[in-house]
């Protein structure tokens, strides 16, 4: 049997007006899996989750939730639900009548409708705070609510549109563990929009890689990072530099070329100037010129670990030779 928590989107396009938002995608989420939509703003990666959950109309194409046809469905009608950037809460309903507000409106009983909501509270640790009113809970609380919220209509699949980028780069951290663990609780599945490289690659069993209204690529985090097929996707992601051959593009992790101070034997070796040195913590990094590139042409980036820099610091202006494994450079599509 089809899990109900698996989605297909088959050449999906939006249109507003004249321009093209969504391009013709088509993309398979699996059930009970944790899918992240990521790209530069304006891609077209909201527009895309707005149409799964029925907030948006779709243009052309068809969308497939557990193998059921629900491109012209209201949103309440899909099984889907989503969870808004601004949490949406009602300001003058206490957080027990927010979170049952959707059982409410499908005129579910008191006392059964409250009980479901402390089930929800308790299931995102909420459960001390139903009494409040919204404004008297921090951002980090508002945002478990409207977890509780959008997860009490018991949806098959939850859409979470830049769900953390609201908080503080500590509370971030705390809830991206707890989305996660929720979903594999849950199991079901959870789309997750952001631009946030991070985000995704510590989330995402499945990337989907956004440009421009179309999937530059769709893999697990590994296979994006590590395994860049287009330019937009190295540059993207971070960490690689993009040279070229001649012939095509190469992307290069930034940790895998090796700095020689003379020419290695045997080595080919490209040869560069140190232009800058910046100490990250762990690492140096350091952007270096082509020496005999172009003026103006992107530097090249190289992260040496900490100890091994210290070793033998470079300095600014030193002309030394680059090198890397074949295996290390991937050829790019474009
Ligand atoms: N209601 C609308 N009417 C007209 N154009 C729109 C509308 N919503 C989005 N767009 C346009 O569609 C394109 C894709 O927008 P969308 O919000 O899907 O991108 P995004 O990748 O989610 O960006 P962001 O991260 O900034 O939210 C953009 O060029 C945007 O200006």
């Amino acid at each position: 049997m089809m899990d109900k928590s698996a989605a297909e989107l088959i050449s999906v396009t939006k249109s507003y007006g004249q321009s093209i938002a969504v391009d013709e995608i088509s993309l398979k989420i699996p059930g009970a899996s944790y899918t992240c939509l990521l790209g530069p703003s304006g891609c077209g990666k909201s527009s895309t989750l707005r149409m799964i959950a029925g907030h948006e109309t779709v243009s052309r194409g068809d969308i497939l939730l557990g193998g059921k046809n629900i491109t012209d469905l209201p949103p309440a009608g899909r099984g889907t639900a989503m969870m808004f950037q601004n949490y949406a809460l009602f300001p003058h309903l206490s957080v027990a009548d927010n979170v049952a507000f959707s059982l409410k409106m499908k005129g579910v009983d008191k006392a059964a409708r409250l009980a479901e909501s402390m089930k929800l509270l308790e299931l995102v640790d909420m459960a001390g705070f139903a009494g409040r009113l919204p404004a008297q809970l921090s951002g980090g609380q508002q945002q478990r609510v409207a977890l509780a919220r959008a997860l009490i209509t018991n949806p098959s699949i939850l859409l979470l549109d830049e769900p953390l980028s609201a908080l503080d780069p500590f509370l971030r951290l705390r809830m991206r563990s707890e989305l996660k663990r929720l979903q594999r609780e849950l199991g079901i599945s959870f789309i997750h929009v952001t631009h946030s490289q991070d985000e995704a690659l510590s989330l995402a069993d499945q990337i989907i890689v956004m440009n421009k209204g179309r999937i530059e690529q769709v893999g697990n985090a590994q296979d994006v990072f590590n395994r860049p097929e287009t330019q937009f996707v190295a540059q993207f992601m971070g960490g690689h530099n993009v040279m070229s051959d001649g012939q095509s593009h190469l992307a290069i992790r930034s940790d895998k070329i090796k700095v020689a101070r003379t020419k290695p034997k045997g080595a080919a070796g490209l040869k560069a100037v140190v232009r800058e040195i910046e100490y990250l913590g762990t690492t140096f990094s350091v952007a270096l010129n082509d020496a005999a590139g172009v003026e103006g042409s992107n530097p090249i980036s190289v992260t040496i670990p900490d100890a091994l820099f210290s070793q033998e610091p470079l300095e600014i202006g030193q002309t030394v030779f680059l090198n890397w494994k074949p295996d290390d450079a991937h050829r790019l599509a474009n």
